[in-house]
């Protein structure tokens, strides 16, 4: 097995790089897109579902799953990968973003973050050794450091406090579990708000680090798609070109095609999942929602170029039928199919790279997708 952390950029097409991931659990196709699964399961799915999408890779919360089921009776019972039976990679988010973006009084020092839980109210504290701890306790193969994601908005002097601390924090978390002591990954996470120097100034500091891996964070926080793209491309290239570059929490289609054009290797968003539940559903022609009443009795597939369970096997009709009665099945076929979307839609990515015809690739899904 290659070294966990061995990563290969085979291909280049432009910026968008095609490369290998290797981590204790297997190897990762960059780029790549990671199914959130916030509490050790990806909404409505079964591992043999993703197994069958050709998920190669998927998300855990240290936030959700600290508070329940707890990190330490996952451990106990072998770890998440155990846990949960998905026996392929799994990367967990650190908690500062949920900590940040879920309501609820916390109280920030240089020590950590003070929060209550939003299951019982309940009093807790991380620090940035011990949100490692709890995903050393998950066993996850990519940990992520604890960092400060600054809200959209945030000021100038307030965001410039907050990347220092973040650095500060990312060499905690570096120290808590140093590079090559154990089969798990650790990325440092890029910020600095929507100020370019600050964003230089925050790659620096981490890129010094030892870090398997970098994130850009602190985007897809509620700006225009303008100024998150306008972030991407100016921090994707400051991050060391030999290692994987995750953007974290994007995006639609469009975005993710973005995000690879300007050198991004990784990219995870509860879109396709969460819209999946509300009937917008992605295709290949763009954006259609089920509700609908035009699909009321059509009876063709969701998506002609779709070769996915759900689009095989069942009518707009039917769907629209089941999205209306609020039926379970509704979830696990629409989410089925977007799931599935996207992992094709990184698959012809990946081979675009490959043979040099990304640029025509992005054009055709800009077509389709033009607002
Ligand atoms: C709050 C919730 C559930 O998280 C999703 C989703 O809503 C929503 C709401 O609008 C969409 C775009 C659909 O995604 O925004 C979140 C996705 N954006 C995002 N996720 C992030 C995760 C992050 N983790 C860390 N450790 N650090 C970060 O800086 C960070 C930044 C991030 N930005
Ligand atoms: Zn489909």
């Amino acid at each position: 097995m290659t070294k966990p952390g061995t990563f290969v950029v085979h291909a280049t097409d432009g910026n968008a790089r095609r490369g290998t991931l290797s981590t204790a659990h297997g190897d990762i196709q960059t780029p790549i897109f990671m199914p959130v699964g916030t509490q050790g399961t990806v909404k409505s799915l079964s591992p043999q579902d993703l197994e069958e999408m050709n998920a190669q890779i998927i998300l855990g919360n240290t936030y959700h799953l600290y508070l329940r089921p707890g990190d330490e009776l996952v451990a106990r019972r072998g770890g998440l990968h155990k846990f949960s039976n998905w026996n392929r990679p799994i990367l967990t988010d650190s908690g500062g973003f949920q900590v940040f973006s879920l309501k609820g009084i916390r109280k920030l020092s240089e020590e950590g973050v003070e929060f209550r839980s939003y299951i019982d109210g309940s009093k807790h504290f991380f620090s940035p050794e011990k949100a490692i701890e709890i995903q050393m306790n998950l066993g996850s193969d990519i940990m992520m450091v604890l960092d400060e994601c600054v809200g959209y908005g945030a000021d100038r002097g307030y965001t410039e406090k907050s990347l220092e601390m973040t650095t500060r924090w990312a060499k905690r978390c570096r120290e808590r579990y140093p590079a090559g002591s154990g089969d798990q990954l650790m990325f440092g996470i890029v910020q600095g708000g929507f100020f370019k120097d600050l964003r230089t100034r925050s790659a620096e500091q981490l890129c010094s680090l030892p870090f398997e891996g970098f994130a850009i964070g602190g985007l897809s926080v509620g700006e225009s798609i303008p100024e998150m793209y306008e972030q991407v491309h100016h921090t994707a290239p400051l991050l060391p070109a030999e290692k994987p570059r995750y953007l974290m929490g994007v995006g639609t289609p469009l975005d993710l095609l973005e995000a690879v054009s300007a050198g991004v290797d990784m990219l995870d968003c509860v879109l396709p999942s969460r819209n999946a539940r509300n009937g917008t559903l992605f295709t290949s022609q763009g954006k259609i929602n089920i509700k609908k009443a035009a699909y009321k009795e059509d009876d063709s597939p969701l998506d002609p170029n779709c070769n996915c369970y759900t689009c095989r096997n069942f009518s707009k009709a039917y769907l629209r039928h089941l999205y209306m009665s609020k039926e379970l099945l509704s979830y696990r076929l629409n989410t089925y199919h977007n799931l599935y979307f996207y992992l094709d839609l990184m698959q012809q990515v990946r081979d675009s790279i490959e043979n040099g015809t990304f640029a025509q690739l992005k054009a055709r899904y800009e077509d389709a997708y033009a607002a």
